[in-house]
């Protein structure tokens, strides 16, 4: 159940694509649904349902037609520092360390040069790449390269952080190493975080409620709440639990119903 004031609200969100040389498609219609402070929410649905263009509008990247992104009470227009924004791809600037990635989005804010590098050696820490500041993209995994972009994100110390797909180019190890990763940050961080995604069983793991998204055009479909106490179990762990399972197989049901009446769903299974 949610007791904490709502850090983001999504209310009532519509957007129609036009483009030359396809009819126009709407995409999302209506679309409600909040986030309370310190909540870890995952969208999840099927391909093309319109998961990344609720993240993109959230951020300011791209225009709604209707609607409102409410944040921590403020209505929002374009991109702010409330938002931060994890992509599928770190896209770190190779010739910086990682040190002076992260301290980026910091450089706008006004801090002394000791300032930024303090507070990037702390969040550099808090990812576990502690001993790795001065080391240059290249000489760095997709796994640690991710790592970055969230302590980069995490540097401007926005209100919500947005995940787009974090851990979906990574090798199945990496990724359930940067979940278990996700999970010791967010509880220490208590951040608010709106996170996309296309596996269930990491959705389910990782939040405390799934916003499953209906298609043609995009809109809540359903929420569910999960009920897996916090520290939580391994992955593997939390798979063998029949509970687990129930919930699992409960949310497949309802994004293959859609799947059923409007073509794919690519959602891992
Ligand atoms: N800039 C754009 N111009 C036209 N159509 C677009 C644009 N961006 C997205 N779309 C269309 O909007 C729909 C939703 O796309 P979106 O990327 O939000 O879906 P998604 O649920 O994130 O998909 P996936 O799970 O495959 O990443 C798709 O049909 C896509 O082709």
């Amino acid at each position: 159940m949610i007791q904490a004031p709502e850090k983001l609200r999504i209310e009532r969100l519509s957007k129609t694509f036009q483009t030359a040389r396809r009819p126009a498609h709407t995409v999302l219609h209506n679309l409600t649904f909040g986030v309370a402070e310190g909540e870890f929410v995952s969208l999840i649905g099927e391909s093309g349902c319109g998961k990344t263009t609720v993240l993109r509008i959230v951020q300011g990247l791209l225009q709604q037609d209707e609607g409102d992104i409410v944040v921590d009470g403020n209505v929002v227009h374009g991109p702010g520092r409330d938002r931060g924004l994890v992509f599928q791809q770190a896209n770190l600037l190779p010739w910086r360390t990682a040190r002076r990635n992260v301290e980026f989005g910091l450089e706008l804010q006004g801090l002394s040069r000791a300032e930024r590098s303090a507070k990037a050696k702390e969040l550099l820490d808090l990812v576990g790449l502690g001993g790795f500041a001065e080391h240059f993209p290249h000489q760095m995994s997709g796994g640690m390269q991710q790592r970055i972009g969230l302590a980069r994100a995490l540097a401007i110390d926005p209100a919500v952080l947005l995940m787009d797909e974090p851990f979906s180019a990574l090798d199945a190890q990496t990724r359930e190493v940067l979940q278990r990763e996700l999970i010791r940050i967010h509880a220490e961080t208590r951040k608010t975080v709106l996170f996309v995604t296309h596996d269930l069983d990491e959705a389910l793991y990782l939040s405390d409620r799934v916003v499953i998204l209906a298609a043609n055009p995009g809109r809540v479909k359903e929420v569910i709440e999960v009920p897996f106490e916090r520290p939580r179990l391994e992955l593997t762990a939390l798979r063998g639990l029949p509970e687990f399972q129930q919930l699992r197989s409960k949310v497949w049901q309802l994004i293959r119903s859609q799947e059923n009446t409007s073509g794919s769903a690519h959602v891992q299974d």
